[in-house]
């Protein structure tokens, strides 16, 4: 369920930007994607400690000799840097969860005193629109299913590439790719989502961003919300 598109110069630009607002001793949220990737990698001579979000930033922030912690061996987490599937430019609302990471995200994203996503312009929107991925307990899935057609929902069980069968993600559960059409009320459907029983989480992101650094041709544009 990745987005497509996006150069990779304006990933860079984006994700080195974000790293340059994290300061000597700092715990930091570490995100998810490839445009997180740079971000981490821009860490690699910082005094800060990273907590991943997922087995891809833990790999990541070993490569780049960035120590890791965790949430119950810090007091709080700094600020977290993060990528996202799409964002609206007018509320700073996120679809995350293209690589399934979204569950692990929001409890550090949303856990930090200040949370930066780093896009490419591929991922501004103006009204929300990707199918919402909804990680989902393995035995609820019919019923999650179902409550998700009652939300007017389609969902769409994630398949793995390479594997007969689904994606698992990180927390061994399944994922759900829910197309809603146009998401006018994002903060409706996400809570309408959460109240799911068997929703582990979901990629909706509201009231969560601070601030987006989106890479362009000429530098790299700062929207503050
Ligand atoms: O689960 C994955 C995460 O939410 C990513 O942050 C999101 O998919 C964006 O990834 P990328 O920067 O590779 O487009």
């Amino acid at each position: 369920m990745k987005g497509e598109g996006g150069s990779e110069g304006a990933k860079r630009r984006a994700g080195q930007r974000a790293a340059r607002e994290v300061e000597s001793g700092w715990v930091v949220g570490l995100g998810t994607g490839s445009t997180a990737a740079h971000a981490i990698r821009a860490l690699e001579d910082a005094d800060v400690r990273g907590i991943p979000t997922s087995y891809q930033s833990r790999g990541l922030a070993i490569e780049a000799g960035v120590p890791l912690t965790s949430l119950d061996e810090v007091e709080g987490v700094d600020l977290s840097i993060d990528g996202a599937d799409q964002f609206a430019r007018g509320s700073g609302a996120l679809i995350k969860g293209g690589g399934g990471a979204h569950a692990r995200e929001k409890i550090i994203d949303g856990a930090a005193d200040r949370f930066l996503v780093v896009a490419d312009p591929t991922k501004a929107t103006d009204v929300l629109d990707r199918p919402v991925p909804v990680e989902c307990l393995p035995d609820a899935r019919p019923v999650v299913e179902n409550r998700l057609r009652e939300c007017g929902g389609e969902p769409d069980l994630r398949e793995a590439a390479g594997k007969d069968g689904p994606v698992i993600t990180d927390n061994g559960n399944l994922l759900i790719d829910c197309a809603f059409g146009a998401i006018e009320d994002p903060g409706g459907l996400a809570t309408r989502l959460s109240a799911i029983p068997g929703v582990v989480e979901h990629g909706l992101f509201v009231d969560l961003a601070d601030t987006v650094y989106v890479g362009i041709e000429e530098g790299v544009e700062r929207i503050d919300y």
